[in-house]
């Protein structure tokens, strides 16, 4: 295949688990296709009058902080959100969502290409952290002697 990131299994992380339990995102939509439905709502709206870098920056740590108060006072919540009602599940996923939707605008109006930024990123991760080297520690990578 022509696109590397499609080397990566797709059950990466959840090896442990029969196919029928694993997790995967839906193919659509995709990150293009949130900047542009949001551009649209925003048009539409006469909103981009609002929506500068720094508004947006200010609406998505506010969201982000919304998502933080569903977690607030709970201690450690195991992966899969095993004792939440379907209601917090569907209050999280809104709340996550409007974090992901002013990132994507925000990143749209700082002219950042987010899913070709992600992939040069998460290339300067491998790098800093080799598995080889890292296996097993949450060190940052400062913190590795030669
Ligand atoms: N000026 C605005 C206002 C809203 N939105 C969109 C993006 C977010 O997905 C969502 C945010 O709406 P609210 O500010 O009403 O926040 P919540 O949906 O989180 O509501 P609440 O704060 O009551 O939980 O709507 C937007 O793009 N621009």
């Amino acid at each position: 295949m022509s696109e590397p990131w499609r080397e990566f299994h797709a059950s990466a992380g959840q090896n442990g688990l029969p196919e029928s339990q694993r997790f995967a995102f839906s193919a659509q939509p995709t990150i293009e296709d949130i900047r542009r439905m949001q551009a649209e709502f925003t048009d539409e709206r006469d909103w981009n009058q609002f929506h500068q870098p720094r508004n947006l920056l200010l609406a998505m740590v506010g969201e982000v902080g919304e998502v933080s108060e569903l977690f607030q006072w709970r201690g450690d919540v195991a992966e899969g959100l095993p004792d939440w009602t379907e209601a917090e599940r569907e209050h999280l996923a809104q709340e996550l969502s409007d974090v992901l939707i002013y990132l994507v605008e925000l990143a749209e109006k700082c002219r950042v290409d987010l899913p070709q930024a992600v992939l040069r990123k998460m290339a300067l991760n491998r790098q800093k952290y080799p598995a080889s080297r890292v296996q097993g520690s949450a060190k940052k990578y400062t913190e590795y002697e030669d």
